[in-house]
Parts: structure tokens; C-alpha cells; sequence
């Protein structure tokens, strides 16, 4: 059985990696695995525990780097995120995608490990846009948006060590764009689209 399709959806926070992520997966044709993450962060209203991330104390996460349980893992703007590897290592493995959505250090780990997977910066239309999208989600307080804005301008110097460059003008673009990714991707691992296999068949029949 060939292995899923690795995608890691990366950029700085507030460019809409959620917001595209979760129009993405709204797709008819799109069947990807999203890679809950670790965080020792606190939730923000609504955010349920197991679906958007697993809340964990600094020591619960401090623990699972010292068993080996995390692909990656980066300290942003005061606190711990990571992607649980067990999960990722298992869905692969039975042929299924996956998606990870996640900042610059941890996707340039990633990709040390598991360069065969593809490598997705998210941008801004410019850092205007982005500082305005954080005020405008109104998630944080003023002084975290800009550590995360600042964070923002050295994560955007790392953009030429991903795959591809997608602007985020518009979500439904975006989301056309990754898409196109995606086929690239999986035209490159299973060699012929998967849906067309079936066609082919009947057809030589
Ligand atoms: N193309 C867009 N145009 C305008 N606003 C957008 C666009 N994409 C996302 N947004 C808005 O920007 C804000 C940030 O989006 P989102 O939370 O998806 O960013 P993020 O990159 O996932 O952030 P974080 O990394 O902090 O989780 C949200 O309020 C969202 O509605
Ligand atoms: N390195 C990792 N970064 C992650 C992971 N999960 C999320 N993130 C990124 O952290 C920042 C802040 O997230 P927020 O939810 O507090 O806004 C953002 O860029 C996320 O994409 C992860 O597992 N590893």
C-alpha cells in the first residue's frame, strides 16, 4: 500500500491557515486527516479539548518530548506547540493524507525528518492585512499581537525553505491554490490520480 500524502500548511499566525484549512476540508473531493496539536496555551472561548487542540500543562508537555512522542515541537510567543507522532506515523502508514497546520520552526522540522512531504507557506497580502486579520479575530490582547506580528517578519524570511508560496488574498483562491497542490502531490506518490484508476480499468476492459 503507498503511503498518504503529507501536507504541512505553515505561516505566520493570523494569515487564515484555520480559516483556509477549514474551507479546504469543506471541499467534496478533499479527504484529508487533520493532525490535532499539542499546546500548553490556554483555550480561547469555544475551543474544545481533542478538536482543536490537546490543552496540556508545560510539564504533561515536557514529558512527552522526553518520551519521544512529539514529530516537532516549538516554543511561539511564550508557549509550547507541537504534533504528536504517533498519529501522523499510523495515518501515513494505512495510506491515508494528513494535514498539519503549523508555525515556521516546527514545518522546517518537519521537513528535516520527512522531506517527502509538501511544504506550504501561507502569506499575507502584506503585514498590514495580517496585523489587521489579529485585531480583527479578537483573540488576543493587544501587546500579544505584536509578538505575534514581530514573530511574524522573521517567519517570512524563511518562506524561499518551503515548496510553495500561496497568497491568502482571498480564502476561496487559497484554498483553489492548495488544491492544486495537493494534485501535484498526489500525482507525484501515486503516480496516477487515484480516482482515475478505476476509469482506466473499465475503459481497458
Ligand atoms: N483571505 C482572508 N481575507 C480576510 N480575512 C481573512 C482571510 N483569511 C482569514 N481571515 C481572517 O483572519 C483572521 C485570522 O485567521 P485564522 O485564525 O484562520 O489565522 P491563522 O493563521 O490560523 O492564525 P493562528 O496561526 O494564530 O492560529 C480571522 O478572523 C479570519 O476570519
Ligand atoms: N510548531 C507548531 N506550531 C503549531 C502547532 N499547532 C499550532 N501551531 C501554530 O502556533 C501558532 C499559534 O497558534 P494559536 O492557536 O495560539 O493562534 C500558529 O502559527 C499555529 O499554526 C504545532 O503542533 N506545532
Amino acid at each position: 500500500m503507498k503511503r498518504g500524502v503529507l501536507i504541512v500548511l505553515s505561516g505566520p499566525s493570523g494569515v487564515g491557515k484555520g480559516t483556509v484549512r477549514k474551507a479546504l476540508f469543506e471541499e467534496p473531493d478533499i479527504d484529508f486527516q487533520y493532525s490535532i496539536s499539542m499546546t500548553t496555551r490556554q483555550p480561547r472561548a469555544g475551543e474544545v479539548n481533542g478538536e482543536d487542540y490537546f490543552f496540556v500543562t508545560r510539564e504533561e508537555f515536557e514529558t512527552e518530548i522526553s518520551n519521544g512522542g512529539m514529530l516537532e515541537y516549538a516554543e511561539y510567543v511564550g508557549n509550547y506547540y507541537g504534533t504528536p507522532k504517533s498519529f501522523i506515523d499510523r495515518t501515513l502508514a494505512a495510506g491515508r493524507d494528513v494535514l498539519l497546520e503549523i508555525e515556521v520552526q516546527g514545518a522546517l522540522q518537519v521537513k528535516e525528518k520527512m522531506p517527502e512531504g509538501a511544504y506550504i507557506f501561507l502569506t499575507p497580502p502584506d503585514l498590514h492585512a495580517l496585523k489587521q486579520r489579529l485585531i480583527g479575530r479578537g483573540t488576543e490582547a493587544m501587546a500579544v499581537i505584536e509578538k505575534r506580528v514581530s514573530t511574524a517578519t522573521s517567519e517570512i524570511r524563511m518562506m524561499a525553505n518551503y515548496d510553495y508560496a500561496v497568497v491568502n488574498d482571498e480564502v476561496e483562491l487559497a484554498v483553489r491554490r492548495i488544491k492544486d497542490i495537493i494534485n501535484v502531490e498526489r500525482l507525484r506518490v501515486h503516480r496516477v490520480l487515484p480516482e482515475y484508476v478505476e476509469m482506466i480499468e473499465e475503459l481497458e476492459e
